[in-house]
């Protein structure tokens, strides 16, 4: 039996293996590949990965990378079971320590966003809400947590956390990142030099903090996090993976611990914009005016009327504002949209 199998199963690898064990826990595993290089198989989708003692490590990092946090973005699932699969087939050697993170089998199991409760709402404090208990997407944000406290623990220095998305609506801008909020930062230029690399072309600045998976790592574990939108969701076995060669090579690239290539300092890199407002469903009188089908990063003038409710009725302000992530099916309280307008200050 090769490694692989011997971790997943015959004929499977981690994402067959992840899918087969959606529905219930799977016993813990460890293998050592012949490099010295340590697999430990944690749960269902939950695999952390360490080098050998004594194998550089460059800028000292550590990279805790996840998708399948929606269970129906399936692009950034195969795009991290490749690169694993590339690594047990000793084509690389892991020069950081990792965290792999497949969020929520359930969900990858049925084709869907997520089961019961939106997995990527949960996080921080949220899944311990009264009308979370006993949900398993409230269990698995707690578990997920805890994984991602018990890695960040064993290794605090240069802690990152890419977690992968891929969108219900097309985009005017197909790859973008989201940059979660926590007080008094700014974003590392070393980030946005990946980002670049990684073929990311746009970066939203979060203006509060969140229950997201990324706001979690940020505020909680002092991870540099972001939450990276790859282009739109489609089932397994419909992803042209031709398209999503910047975010595996570069991240192919971090994990061997190899030199970043030569960022090109002269032009206009990444397009920055930033939370102007965050729409919520405010319950039976809310009123949504955008479309359904409209694209991420549509433009909408001064003045034009969003959303309204008995209450409220909102604007765009005196600078034209982009819709981001619409989406009128939430539940009452979750957020619909997002409006964005280019930020003016700033180097990024
Ligand atoms: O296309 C959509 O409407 C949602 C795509 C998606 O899952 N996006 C993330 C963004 C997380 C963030 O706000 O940082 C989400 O909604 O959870
Ligand atoms: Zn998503």
């Amino acid at each position: 039996m090769n490694v692989r199998e011997l971790l997943f199963g015959r004929g499977r690898d981690w994402l067959s293996h992840t899918l087969s064990t959606a529905e219930h826990a799977s016993s813990e595993k460890v293998v050592v590949l012949s490099d010295g290089t340590g697999l430990q198989l944690q749960d269902s989708g939950l695999l952390y990965l360490e080098p050998p003692a004594g194998r550089p490590n460059p800028d000292n990092e550590s990279l805790i990378v996840s998708a399948g946090i929606h269970g129906n973005e399936t692009a950034p699932i195969e795009v991290l079971n490749s690169l694993l699969n590339e690594l047990l087939a000793g084509n690389w050697q892991l020069a950081c320590p990792m965290l792999l993170i497949l969020g929520n089998p359930p969900a990858m199991d049925a084709g869907e966003r997520f089961i019961e409760v939106n997995l990527n709402r949960l996080f921080g404090e949220a899944h311990r809400k009264p009308e979370y208990r006993g949900l398993a997407e409230a269990e698995r944000a707690w578990e997920l947590e805890r994984a991602c406290q018990a890695f960040a623990s064993k290794h605090p220095a240069n802690l990152c956390h890419y977690d992968l998305h891929t969108a219900i609506r097309p985009s005017l801008r197909e790859k973008f990142a989201l940059y979660p909020f926590v007080a008094g930062r700014d974003v590392p230029r070393a980030q946005i030099d990946f980002l670049v690399e990684a073929e990311v072309d746009t970066l939203l600045m979060q203006h509060r903090e969140g229950t997201t998976f990324a706001s979690f790592s940020s505020t909680l574990l002092g991870a540099e996090s972001f939450t990276v939108e790859l282009g739109k969701a489609r089932p397994f076995g419909h992803n042209d993976l031709s398209q999503f060669t910047g975010i595996s090579n570069a991240l192919r690239r971090r994990m061997k611990g190899d030199e970043p290539p030569e960022p090109d300092r002269t032009s206009n890199r990444i397009t920055v914009f930033e939370v102007v407002h965050e729409i919520l469903n405010t319950g039976p009188g809310f009123r949504f005016h955008v479309p359904d089908d409209v694209a991420n990063f549509t433009i909408y003038d001064p003045g034009t009327v969003i959303w309204e409710d008995d209450a409220t009725c909102y604007r765009v302000g005196d600078e034209p504002e982009a819709i981001v992530f619409p989406n009128r099916n939430v539940p009452v309280g979750q957020r619909v949209g997002l409006m964005v307008r280019h930020r003016h200050r700033g180097h990024t």
